[in-house]
């Protein structure tokens, strides 16, 4: 786990006067779990923006497997194989997963126009469809309405959308949002479970689940990291009870 996939250096980003990133410097090694934690408005999303390019920082570099792409685009990134969950609401509700997840192996191969002409004809895609959907446990979904899956489905199809992209660093942003807690503990159980050559950064509120799955965790406050450690570490820095954990949790 040594060698960095992902890593980012002296990155800044300032709202007018508010500075939201602060000499981000940080390195995600192959097959991570790493947690992203803070307070309300620390800047974990926006630390994220960054990463993906959804945001232009004001100075410093994002390096994939040591290439520069700082300047490049969202699109041009997930190429590259670095890949944020989507939001399942603006997707395709009326499409299956089978069919979401075969659009999206379509898109990745830059063959969405046969997609068109019927799942029939793309064989191996459809397999490899299924085979994404299984190993997040929805075989059994793959053919049903989106809209009608479970809530917590949905979101482990935004996964299953992210991983038809063939990620080498996948960015979650509260993957188990909206979730019920003995759910959200399932979801992250699948996160946990996934190829051992992809690299997760996920942001998640719920310190049980923080400090159950994240193999390192990340404290951001007031758009600078804090401390970066072993999840018992964390738990026993007095800074960052006081910052953020605050009473009745740790
Ligand atoms: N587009 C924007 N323009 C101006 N300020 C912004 C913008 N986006 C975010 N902010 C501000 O930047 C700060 C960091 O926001 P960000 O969403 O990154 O925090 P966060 O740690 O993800 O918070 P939360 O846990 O509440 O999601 C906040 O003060 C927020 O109000």
């Amino acid at each position: 786990m040594s060698e960095a996939v992902l890593r980012t250096e002296a990155l800044r980003k300032n709202f007018g006067s508010l500075e939201v990133a602060r000499d981000i410097s940080l390195a995600l090694p192959r097959g991570c779990r790493h947690a992203l934690i803070g307070p309300n408005g620390a800047g974990k999303t926006t630390l994220i923006n960054l990463i993906t390019g959804q945001l232009r920082p004001d100075a410093g570099t994002i390096k994939l497997e040591g290439e520069d792409i700082t300047a490049a685009l969202v699109a041009a990134r997930v190429r590259k194989g670095l890949t944020r969950t989507f939001q399942i609401n603006t997707l395709f509700p009326d499409l299956t997963p089978l069919e979401a997840v075969t659009l999206a192996i379509c898109e990745r191969e830059r063959v969405a126009a046969q997609f068109w002409r019927g799942l029939a004809s793309q064989g191996a895609i459809v397999d490899e469809s299924i085979a994404i959907l299984e190993r997040l446990g929805l075989g059994n979904a793959a053919t049903r309405v989106t809209r009608t899956l479970p809530y917590g489905q949905q979101r482990l199809l935004e996964i299953a959308l992210a991983l038809a992209t063939r990620p080498k660093v996948l960015l979650l942003d509260e993957p188990a949002a909206g979730v019920p807690k003995d759910e959200s503990a399932m979801l992250f159980d699948v996160i946990a479970a996934l190829p051992d050559d992809i690299s997760v950064l996920f942001i998640e509120h719920d310190m049980d689940i923080v400090f159950r799955f994240a193999t390192q965790i990340i404290v951001m406050v007031s758009g600078g990291i804090l401390l970066e450690a072993d999840p018992q570490t964390v738990r026993d820095d007095p800074r960052v009870r006081e910052v953020y954990l605050g009473s009745g949790h740790g």
